[in-house]
């Protein structure tokens, strides 16, 4: 459920027309609406009311200042995996004993600022990152709480690119070795056991994977447990689907509904990392069709924005559903490829699309509000779109588009 919706035949977000969007703040540009990202925020949180829990938004998925704004409002945790991302969150006034910080190569000084800002846990994804934290916690003569991210051997049961809970994925420590692991930790001087982390990928539509891993992570605790290590939390990860096209994901209420009944009489605190599924469908890219090109072989829509701006198509095949703003029935539908001006035959926004469309007329790729912009690039020189966030009858700019002259402004010419 979203707030992108049609009043007479012109598509809204929340009560703002698009194409008033567009004629403000230009084409490409991304739209988010804030009373959704508020409802899927408040979905994950009420579904685990009955358990003490944080909801750590996962940074990656958007990272604009007014989006972490609008979380940090409600209360939210955040999850962010480099110091760029802990000073966005800062900077949107998020509370760092909300933040955990996960990833596999943390930096030395990425450890510091956050050991600096108070933290509430790290996520160490293998022995050699616990060395580096136990040196630098004791730098700063503070002890650091972590997590060990283990990795259950799971299979999502998605693209392989987003999949990262099975054994050849890079992510987490083996979790067959990771007891050990604990041991090591627990007897580190500047390190503090706290938790179990885990997460095993993105954009899942089953449940199934999920309870298999918190069965492995909850059995890792018991033996834990035995060898007196206590864990206070478990950290689930983020992960939970949504509907692109025609997907049916279960939603926060059926995912926690299952968690929950695992874990009836167990002490641990649970934390979760969701990105796409708090602000995926909370955005759509507005894009303009520059030309129609009818080819023998295909009609090709070529629109402003390109894969720099939305690169879930080129990269991972990604299917978005992609409408027109304005709705004409008078209008002769045609199957289309949605292509960009980048010069790379990868680049598209969707490919055989039942359109009725003209040049000029804007389009809105939906489920754009998680790894659109924050994925996005300056390739073939591009500057990147503007980002608007609505809120009722308002659209306010919450990022500028860049100028051409930004993209080589670090750059010099030699002496
Ligand atoms: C450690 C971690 N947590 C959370 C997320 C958020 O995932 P999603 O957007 O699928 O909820 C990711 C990305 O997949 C991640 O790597
Ligand atoms: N960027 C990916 C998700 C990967 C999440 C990173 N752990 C996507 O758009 O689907």
């Amino acid at each position: 459920m979203d707030h992108f919706n049609y009043r007479d035949d012109l598509l809204h977000a929340e009560s703002v027309p698009l194409t008033e969007i567009a004629e403000r703040f230009g084409t490409p540009c991304y739209i988010y609406s804030r009373a959704t990202l508020e409802r899927h925020w408040h979905a994950f949180d009420r579904a685990f009311a009955e358990h003490p829990h944080l909801v750590c938004f996962a940074v990656k998925a958007n990272s604009n200042l007014a989006v972490l704004d609008t979380l940090a409002r409600l209360g939210s945790g955040f999850d962010i995996v480099s110091v760029g991302e802990l000073e966005r969150v800062l900077a949107a006034g998020g509370d760092p004993s909300r933040v955990v910080f996960s990833g596999v190569g943390k930096r030395a000084d990425e450890m510091r600022r956050a050991l600096e800002v108070g933290i509430r846990c790290f996520n160490l994804e293998s022995e050699a990152e616990l060395d580096r934290l136990d040196q630098v916690a004791g730098e700063l003569g503070v002890i650091a709480p972590v997590s060990l991210r283990v990795n259950p051997d799971v299979d999502a049961r998605t693209h392989p690119y987003i999949s990262t809970g099975l054994r050849e994925n890079k992510f987490g420590i083996d979790i067959r070795a990771a007891e050990a692991v604990y041991r090591d930790a627990a007897a580190r001087p500047n390190l503090r056991v706290t938790g179990i982390d885990c997460h095993i990928g993105s954009q899942l539509t089953d449940l199934a994977p999920f309870i298999d891993a918190l069965d492995r992570v909850l059995a890792l605790a018991d033996r834990l447990a035995e060898a007196g290590i206590a864990i206070e939390h478990l950290d689930l990860g983020g992960g939970l689907g949504i509907r692109y096209r025609d997907e049916l994901p279960p939603d926060p209420a059926a995912y926690a509904a299952a968690i929950r009944h695992r874990l009836a009489g167990k002490p641990y605190e649970i934390l979760i990392e969701p990105g796409r599924a708090i602000a995926g469908n909370a955005g759509v890219l507005l894009t303009r069709v520059e030309y129609l090109k009818p080819t023998e072989a295909r009609h090709f829509a070529i629109v402003d924005g390109a894969m720099n701006d939305l690169l879930r198509p080129a990269l991972y095949q990604a299917e978005q559903e992609i409408v027109p703003v304005r709705l004409d029935p008078t209008l002769e539908t045609q199957r289309y490829d949605l292509v960009g001006p980048v010069c790379e035959t990868g680049d598209f926004l969707g490919k055989s699309r039942q359109l009725a469309i003209r040049p000029d007329d804007l389009l809105a790729v939906r489920g754009s509000g998680a790894y659109g912009f924050t994925m996005s690039s300056n390739y073939n020189s591009r500057p990147r779109a503007a980002e608007v966030m609505v809120e009722g009858d308002q659209a306010h700019l919450v990022r500028e588009r860049e100028s051409v002259e930004s993209l080589f402004a670090g750059e010099r010419r030699l002496p």
